[in-house]
Order: C-alpha cells, then structure tokens, then sequence
C-alpha cells in the first residue's frame, strides 16, 4: 500500500497581535467569505475592512493573550489523531492545511508532495459544511490540483461534513452532560447552542446546508444526550450590515433572561477547538450581557480540542474514508450539495452560471448608464455616440 497522508483543513487565526491586520485581509480577500458583483472590489474592499477592523480584533486577540490557540490545538489534534491512527494500524502522516494563516494549505500541500503521499484523505475540521468554511478550502485546493498537474497521482477522497458521527455526538454529550453537572439543579438547566453564523443569503440563494445540518447536528446530541433539559439554537459573530441566520445569540440570552431563565450552558456548537469565539465572544461578551439581563449561572461548555473519544471517532472516520467510494472535491461541492460557490471569472458560453453572473454584471452597467442618462442628460450613451 502506498504512503497514506491526512489532510486536515481548519481557518487559521493570528499568531500575535501584528498578525491581525494581514490575517484578516486574506479572510475578507476570500469571496467565499465576502460576495462582490465586481470581483476587481474584492481586494481593495479587504483592505478597507482589514485596516478599518484590526484594531477592535486586535483588542479582542489582546483579551485572550496576544493570539488566537487555533494554530497549537489544531496541531496538537493532528498529533493525536496520528497516534490514534498508529493504534489502529494505520501508519500516516497527517498534516495541516489553514486557509488564512500559517501554515497554510500551501505549505501542507508542498510537504505532502515532499513526502510522496500516494492516498489521501481530506478532512475540515468543521463538523457541518458550510460554503465559507469547508467549501472555501475545498475551492482553493480544486485550484491547486488544477494548477499542479503531478498532484493528479494522489489517489484523495475529500469529506464534506461528519455532524452525524456517533463518536463526535457522544463526546459534545458526556462535554454537555458534566457541565450539566456542575449545578444544583442539573435537569432545569436551558443548554444553549451558539452556533457560528453565515448571511442568509447563503442558506437561501446559495444553497448552502449549513443551516440544515447545524439543525440536525443539536437535535442529534439532545438525543445523544438523552436528558429532560430545554435548549435553544442561536447564531452568534454575525459581520457587516447584511441579514444573517437568526435568533441571534445576543437577542436570544436577553429573551431568555426576561423568561427569568437563570441556568445556562451555552455550548460552541459550529467549531470543534477553542478559539476567540468562544474565549473572547461567548466567555466574555455574552457572559456579561447575559449577567446583566439577569442570567445567575453562566456556564460554558469547553470545546472538544483533544477529547480522546473525538479524536478515536475522527480515526475511524479516516479509516472508513479509504475504503468507501472516493468523493473528489467537485462532486463535494457541485453536484451533490448543489451549492453555488462564487462563479468563476472566466467566461463561459451556454447557460452556465458565469454567463448568469456577466449577464447580470452587465445588465447592471445598462441600467446605470440609462440613469445617468436620464437624470444627468448626458452620460456613457452620449460619450459613446448612442445618444
Ligand atoms: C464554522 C465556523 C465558521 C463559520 C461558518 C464562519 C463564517 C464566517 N466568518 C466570518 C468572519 C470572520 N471570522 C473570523 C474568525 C473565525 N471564524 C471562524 C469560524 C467560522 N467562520 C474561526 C474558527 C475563526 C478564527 C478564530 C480565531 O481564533 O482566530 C473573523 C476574525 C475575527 C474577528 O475579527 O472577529 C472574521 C472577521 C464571515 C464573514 C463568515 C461567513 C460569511
Ligand atoms: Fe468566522
């Protein structure tokens, strides 16, 4: 059999404070992340919003020590699942992959040809797929394979998503269970899932199954969990003036408070390590708006990280990846999840979805050289002689 590697792809965050600005400029460079009509915006608008927005995450990073934990617990995940694998009587090296920050997917991707990987399995460490995480990565690596020719000898299968693992549900569950635990009253307790957001328009107009499987992922642990407790899903670091999933974790804990709830864990749902979400956004922001609003016990449910029980479930889904049929990165995106990634740039003749995109870009250019027309009585038309 030949060398076997795995590929775990995560976001990245800054190392330290200077890393902040660069690192956030990558992120809004994205247009998974951030979708313009003109993809010419794209990295201009990323360094408006990256040099207008470091300072206050900045501060945030500033809060939690200096830098986000995601790069060290990611790395130490990745150990763990080696030797897991090694337990099991898998020998594979398993590299990691970040799609803003160091060490990137790049850099994996070099040592995992240095090393002469010849099966390979591609694994995001985000539980649910969503365009802007899993979908991201799995759109820049279709580009470095169509770029790298030699890189078509890897015999890959791509995950798109694993909520559903009974080993991952029963972990959040014994998490969920012993922080339950923890107070007077265990069984009146409201567990509360914040999950990360996305904007509606990826749900609604993109296709996107995130919202779905996040909803089936907290109905699997309640039943996992088998406990009488109530729970509640909200969506928690929306971004910008555009309408994101809802409730929202801030409106959420402040109706719950009015409810005279006074017991919750809130339990990160979206993410499976800490990161400043949950250290900075949940312990600290919502903590204290949830204590205001006149919530009496706020507990925090810790993210699974290095959880032995996560980490066996991840390496029998390893395992199982290699044997099962092999999914390649566009059947992961396109077909099956019919989800619609940002179009390509180029132009593509037939009803594709890059004509869609230029006609409508175009269409847009017509309408403002009418108006300019109309209200200004001179105007493109004019320029050109139409008029
Ligand atoms: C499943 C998890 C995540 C989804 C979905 C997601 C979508 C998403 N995020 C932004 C904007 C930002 N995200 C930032 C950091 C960040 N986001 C996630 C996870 C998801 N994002 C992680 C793990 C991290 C890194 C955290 C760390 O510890 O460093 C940031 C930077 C932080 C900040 O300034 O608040 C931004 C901005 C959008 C716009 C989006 C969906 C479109
Ligand atoms: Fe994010």
């Amino acid at each position: 059999m030949g060398r076997f590697g795995v590929l775990l792809l995560n976001l990245g965050g800054p190392d330290q404070l200077e890393d902040v600005r660069p690192f956030l400029f990558n992120l809004f460079s994205d247009p998974e992340i951030i979708r313009l009509p003109f993809p010419w915006l794209q990295r201009p608008l990323a360094w408006l919003i990256s040099t207008t927005r470091a300072q206050k995450s900045q501060e945030n990073y500033r809060q939690i020590g200096g830098g986000s934990p995601l790069r060290r617990i990611t790395e130490e995940q990745a150990q763990a699942l080696q030797a897991q694998l090694q337990n099991k009587g898998h020998e594979a090296n398993v590299y990691v992959g970040m799609r803003y920050w160091h060490p990137y997917t790049e850099e994996a991707i070099a040592r995992i040809k240095r090393d002469h990987v010849e099966r390979l399995v591609i694994l995001p460490l985000y539980p649910h797929f969503s365009i802007s995480t899993s979908g991201s990565s799995f759109r820049l690596l279709e580009q470095i394979w169509h770029e790298d020719p030699s890189l078509a000898q890897i015999d890959y299968t791509a995950i798109p998503s694993w909520y559903d693992r009974p080993g991952y549900l029963q972990a959040m569950a014994d998490l969920i269970a012993t922080e339950l635990d923890r107070f007077p009253e265990p069984d009146k307790v409201h567990v509360f899932f914040s999950a990360h957001g996305v904007p509606v328009s990826y749900v609604e107009e993109a296709g996107d199954p995130y919202q779905r499987e996040i909803e089936g992922c907290v109905a699997l642990i309640m039943q996992t969990l088998n406990r009488p407790n109530p729970h509640v899903l909200a969506y928690q670091s929306r971004v910008g003036p555009v309408e994101w999933l809802q409730p929202y974790t801030d409106d959420a804990l402040k109706e719950l408070a009015e409810q005279g709830v006074k017991d919750l864990a809130v339990v990160p749902i979206s993410f499976v390590s800490e990161h400043i979400e949950t250290l900075q956004e949940i312990d600290m922001e919502y903590r204290e708006l949830a204590e205001e609003a006149g919530i009496e016990n706020f507990h925090r449910v810790p993210a699974l990280n290095t959880h032995p029980g996560f980490i066996d479930d991840l390496a029998n889904l390893v395992v199982e990846a290699l044997d099962a049929p092999h999914l390649k990165l566009a059947q992961v995106m396109h077909p099956e999840k019919q989800v619609k990634m940002y179009p390509p740039e180029r132009w593509e003749w037939g009803m594709t979805i890059s004509a869609e995109v230029w006609n409508g870009r175009l269409a847009m250019l017509g309408i403002l050289a009418v108006l300019l027309e109309l209200f200004m009585g001179r105007g493109p038309l004019h320029a050109i002689g139409l008029l």
